[in-house]
């Protein structure tokens, strides 16, 4: 059973709970009280979500079919991750392989109510429409609509940002997307499209771990105030692209300490995937090895980083910045 703790426990955020999937998104955002951060004791791992602003909820673990499956056949990898509970998939046009991610869908024989499915518009180019990428994106995917829309990024198209979110609405009210948000936003790219948007984007995506934290707080504060929910990718950068970095020695001791009071052996990369689900951030992450999405799956049942270990995790992450992916996030905003 799930326990929730809200830092900030609000009569609101307690009515959008137990009213669950709406047909109403616009009352529930009128009723969206932030912070959306918690911690929680769940240990289901297959079940845990995070509630959105539009009275949805979003399996808090993603598998990622981007980088390393990035323009490669992602069925394989897909279907070990679903068989081994994930039911969160994160897409994108962009990746050139959203045919076998859909492949992937059919092969896992789940029913499509019991998956989650993202995928993200590309750059969208003068005389294209937002529809019709989505609905190539659904012929690929093999359904016939997708739980998330995410603009993948809010720089590169030929049509302003709020013509694009005007047609992201417009795809939601079709039911073509359950819900619409957002990835690698700025805040003066929320700033651009929240005065004349009638729904809020759900999420913004973004790389978000130690190293970037520092450059990334004062945007994950403003979202989290808008109610718009983090989704991290790139989470495992400080072990697997930043090693020799001030945070070494302090995972060391996190992860000799969760080991020892868990009673089995945690990995680096589970207690920084650790960090991002008590600060309420989605992870979205990936492998094509069984036993290392095991490991991702076993993050919720893991003992919770202390505020002390999450206080020293931040500071020692301050003292260095590494930003793999998308460099305009660390323009001053
Ligand atoms: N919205 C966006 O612009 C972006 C979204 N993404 C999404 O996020 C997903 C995950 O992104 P990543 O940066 O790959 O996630 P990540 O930072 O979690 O890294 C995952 C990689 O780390 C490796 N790994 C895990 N544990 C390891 C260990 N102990 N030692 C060595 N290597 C280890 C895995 O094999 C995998 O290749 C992508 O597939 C995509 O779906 C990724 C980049 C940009
Ligand atoms: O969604 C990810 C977009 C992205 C940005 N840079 C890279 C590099 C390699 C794969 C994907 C991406």
């Amino acid at each position: 059973m799930m326990s929730i703790i809200w830092h900030t426990p609000s009569i609101a955020i307690r009515i959008r709970a137990s009213l669950g999937r709406t047909s109403c998104p616009g009352l529930i955002q009128l009723l969206q009280c932030p912070p959306l951060r918690f911690q929680s004791t769940n240990r289901d791992m297959s079940t845990l979500t995070f509630p959105l602003n539009d009275g949805t909820n979003v399996p808090a673990l993603a598998f990622g079919t981007g980088t390393a499956l990035y323009n490669k056949d992602a069925q394989n990898a897909v279907v070990t991750a679903i068989k081994t509970g994930f039911v969160h998939l994160d897409g994108a046009q962009m990746y050139g392989n959203e045919d076998s991610l859909g492949d992937a869908i059919v092969a896992s024989g789940k029913p499509r109510e019991s998956l989650y499915i993202t995928t993200k518009l590309n750059k969208l180019s003068k005389g294209q429409t937002v529809k019709s990428t989505l609905v190539e994106s659904l012929r690929k995917l093999k359904v016939d609509y997708v739980n998330l829309f995410l603009i993948h990024m809010p720089n590169h198209h030929e049509v302003p940002l709020t013509d694009i979110w005007k047609q992201m609405e417009e795809v939601q009210k079709e039911g073509l997307a359950k819900s619409i948000g957002v990835s690698n936003f700025r805040i003066k790219d929320f700033e651009e499209i929240l005065p004349g948007a009638t729904v809020k984007p759900v999420v913004n995506q973004i790389e978000f771990h130690p190293y970037v934290f520092g450059a990334a707080e004062s945007l994950y504060e403003y979202t989290e105030k808008q109610g718009i929910r983090t989704e991290s990718y790139g989470g495992l950068t400080p072990i697997v692209r930043a090693r020799g970095g001030p945070l070494d020695p302090v995972l060391a001791k996190i992860t000799e300490r969760i080991s020892k009071t868990g009673g089995k052996s945690v990995s680096e990369g589970q207690v920084l995937s650790k960090w991002l689900l008590q600060k309420g951030v989605v992870v979205v992450t990936t492998s094509s090895k069984e036993e290392r999405i095991k490991e991702y799956l076993a993050v919720p049942s893991l003992p919770d980083l202390t505020a002390e270990e999450i206080a020293e995790l931040e500071a020692a992450g301050k003292k260095h910045h590494k930003r793999a992916f998308c460099q305009w996030l660390d323009e001053k905003n």
